[in-house]
């Protein structure tokens, strides 16, 4: 029976239509037809053990949450973005660390006008250490920025006063209660407005984002403690795999390689290594056996064919699994171990698109729960944008996920869930062609994975998204 006889046959069990394209041209291998792919019903008798889909993420969830709380490391303040701190802020100085300048304009001394001095020269600069004292009646110019003088009652804006000979006067009629006339402690920040020596800043665990540099570098830091991030190796299984050129002699391009690790990178892991291992069992033994990472990704190798590895390897290694197979579409294959060392294994199927699949399903909410995981770029931590009205918490899932409405009909799968790719329109979903298996030019575009319940969704259902990191 080919898939797509499969696939029908499933649909009529079910007392459902054939599932259509979705938008897009007929079928086809070209058609890229989202919802339905018929290959999505291969292995449906392989589907014993399979967690389902709520499930597998928490479980996934639970064992990032098992590891060792990471240690502390201090680094540069570049190498800080993207990781959380594991200290307090606490700021080195007061800020303003001395009474500054808002304006540029003249610093003065007491009520106008006021006495400039004969070499009026450029005044008061922003670096100036140690200005001279203002007596009361007199004006020098300062700018922005700039320490005020001793004395200074207040700062006139440039644009509010006068210069006629030696005197600075605020311009003619102007009246005694207008808003420039500057009064005590006009346009001057104060010492410590903004903090004072010892305040906390930010509490440990604050993700460090570029305004958190921008504070700690004001503040008077050089380097910030951090929590060390998962480190995470990814080991791309298969033969066929060519690392350059186009596909050639029945074998493919490798698009895992240059897609896993970047991934797992913007979910918040360090990626030590990117191996290839072609089908060679012996090497996987090894690799798995010797690693030093927290979190091993494999691509590859998941299902059941002759050089399909994973599972005798980790059942030669003596490894627990906690995930195996998952009641999802694309992506079934996908499993999850615990290596005797410690260190967690997320098994993404070959399929492209079943990657991804297993890389949202599995490895987000494991990095995401290791304690000390970067932040911010985890599909769950933000609300869509623009924020759909909507927006519900999943209960079924080990995160809240927001919702948007669907704006086309997505059939489901009889019994597991579909992720398929979408695009945020306006204030719903909209699901992308070329979203087959082996397909990423549909994922290329989106903007998310919807989460389409078994059965499937009727336009204007809500569904869970996962919002892809860079979305
Ligand atoms: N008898 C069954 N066969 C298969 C089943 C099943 O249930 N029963 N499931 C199918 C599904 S669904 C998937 S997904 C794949 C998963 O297979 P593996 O994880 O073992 O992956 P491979 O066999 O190694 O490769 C599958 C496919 O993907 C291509 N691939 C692999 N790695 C890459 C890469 N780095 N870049 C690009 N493409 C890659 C590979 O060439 C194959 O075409 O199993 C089905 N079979
Ligand atoms: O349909 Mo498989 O599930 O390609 O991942």
């Amino acid at each position: 029976m080919s898939g797509d006889e499969l696939a029908d046959a499933l649909a009529l069990a079910d007392g459902r239509r054939h599932p259509a394209a979705v938008p897009g041209p007929g079928p086809g291998p070209e058609s890229g037809r989202a919802p339905g792919h018929p290959e999505e019903e291969a292995g449906a008798g392989h589907r014993r053990g399979h967690t389902d889909w709520p499930r597998a993420r928490a479980a996934a969830a639970a064992a990032g949450a098992s590891r060792r709380p990471p240690e502390s490391v201090t680094v540069s303040l570049a190498e800080a973005l993207g990781h959380r701190l594991a200290a307090p802020l606490t700021a080195l100085t007061d800020l303003p660390a001395f009474d500054t300048s808002a304006m540029d304009g003249w610093a003065v001394s007491g009520p106008g006008p006021w006495e400039l001095a004969a070499d009026g020269g450029p005044g008061v600069l922003a670096g100036t250490d140690d200005p001279a004292p203002l007596p009361d009646g007199r004006a020098v110019p300062i700018a922005t920025g700039a320490r005020v003088p001793p004395g200074t009652t207040a700062v006139l804006r440039s644009e509010y006063g006068e210069v006629v000979g030696r005197r600075l006067c605020l311009p003619r009629g102007t009246s005694r209660d207008s808003s420039r006339v500057p009064s005590h402690g006009t346009d001057i920040r104060p010492r410590g407005q903004e903090c004072r020596t010892g305040d906390e800043l930010l509490p440990a665990g604050t993700p460090v984002t570029p305004a958190v540099l921008g504070l700690a570098a004001a503040a008077g830091r050089d380097g910030l403690p951090v929590a060390r991030r998962p480190r995470a190796e990814v080991l791309v299984l298969g033969d066929e795999l060519l690392t350059s050129g186009p596909p050639r002699g029945g074998r493919v391009r490798d698009a895992l390689g240059p897609m896993v690790g970047p991934w797992l990178t913007a979910l918040g892991a360090e990626v030590t290594a990117v191996r290839r291992l072609g089908d060679d069992a012996a090497a996987l033994d090894a690799a798995l056996a010797g690693t030093a990472a927290d979190v091993v990704v494999t691509t590859g190798g998941t299902a059941t064919g002759p050089v399909d590895h994973v599972h005798p390897a980790l059942r030669r290694l003596g490894a627990e699994l906690l995930v195996d197979g998952v009641a999802v579409r694309p992506g079934h294959p996908m499993l999850l171990a615990r290596l005797p060392g410690g260190a967690l294994l997320v098994g993404l199927p070959g399929n492209p698109l079943a990657a991804v699949s297993g890389l949202l399903t599995l490895a987000e909410p494991l990095l995401r729960a290791v304690p000390g995981t970067a932040p911010g770029t985890a599909p769950g931590d933000r609300p869509a944008d623009p924020p759909p009205r909507n927006t519900t918490a999943d209960t079924t899932a080990d995160t809240a996920l927001p919702t948007a409405p669907l704006l086309e009909e997505v059939h489901g799968h009889p019994r597991d869930t579909r992720l398929v790719p979408v695009v945020q329109d306006g204030r719903g979903v909209r699901p992308l062609r070329f979203a087959g298996p082996a397909m990423l030019r549909g994922i290329a575009t989106a903007t998310a994975l919807a989460a389409v319940p078994p059965g499937g969704a009727a336009t204007g259902a809500g569904v869970p998204l996962l919002r892809l990191p860079w979305a």
